[in-house]
């Protein structure tokens, strides 16, 4: 893996993680990979073949067939879709064959931006640059419910509000690589920042960490 350039951005649901991470990935001539699709894609798998969401065998064989190159990113961006893939996360068995698929991805060259709950912790821990982005759940719970109105599906915020807040409880809570900032991770806090302002307090993070500064 020499020479890959790794940047590991986690966060709770809707802190602006992918965003961030297309951003940067165009600006450092990186791949992306939004982990987030392929425990939502192994979810939506199960629901359509009218599995059990605690069958993890099913699960893993779902994760094995993913092709992560072609995610149908607009139907695995529905909310019950979010709540089944942070569900099935808890599996330790499942976690082990898609972490072992986004490392990887994470190790080709020349890198890549993954963005998840895990990455700075479990995935990439040696990644060159480690993001922990949040932002207040009020502030997370209206871009998100713009966003999912913006795909013409009609959401209340108080609904949005309450499923990020039970994904979050159970992404941090779970006993296989819960959601928590890696000890060497930068704290960006999106709540009052644009999005240009966050990509800017990212970038100059990113090249201080690129040059050991
Ligand atoms: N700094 C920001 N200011 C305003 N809106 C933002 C900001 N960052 C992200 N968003 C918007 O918030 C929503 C959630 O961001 P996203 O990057 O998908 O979060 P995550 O990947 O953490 O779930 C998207 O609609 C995105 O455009
Ligand atoms: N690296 C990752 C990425 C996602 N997940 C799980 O997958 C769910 C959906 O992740 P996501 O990143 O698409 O969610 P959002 O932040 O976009 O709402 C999360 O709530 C986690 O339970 C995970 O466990 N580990």
């Amino acid at each position: 893996m020499a020479g890959a350039l790794v940047i590991a951005i986690d966060g709770p649901a809707a802190s602006g993680k992918g965003t961030l991470a297309r951003l940067l990935a165009t600006h450092y001539g990186l791949r992306h990979l939004d982990t987030g699709l392929t425990y939502r894609a192994v979810a939506n798998a199960l629901l359509e073949l009218g599995d059990e969401l605690g069958d993890e065998a099913a699960a893993i064989r779902a994760a094995h067939d993913l092709d992560f190159a072609t995610f149908d990113r607009d139907h695995l961006a529905l909310p019950e879709i979010g709540e089944a893939a942070s569900r099935i996360a808890v599996m330790p068995e499942l976690r082990k064959v898609l972490v072992s698929r986004q490392r990887a991805f994470a190790e080709d060259e020349p890198g890549a931006v993954l963005d998840g709950r895990d990455i700075g912790t479990v995935v990439c821990p040696d990644a060159v640059a480690k993001l922990y982005v949040i932002a207040s759940p009020e502030v997370r719970a209206r871009r998100r419910t713009q966003e999912v109105r913006a795909r013409g599906v009609p959401v209340e915020q108080a609904a949005i509000l309450a499923d990020i807040l039970k994904r979050d409880e159970r992404d941090m809570a779970r006993a296989d690589s819960p959601l928590k900032p890696a000890p060497d991770a930068y704290l960006l806090d999106t709540s009052e920042l644009s999005i240009e302002a966050a990509f800017r307090a990212a970038q100059d993070y990113i090249d201080r960490a690129m040059t050991g500064r």
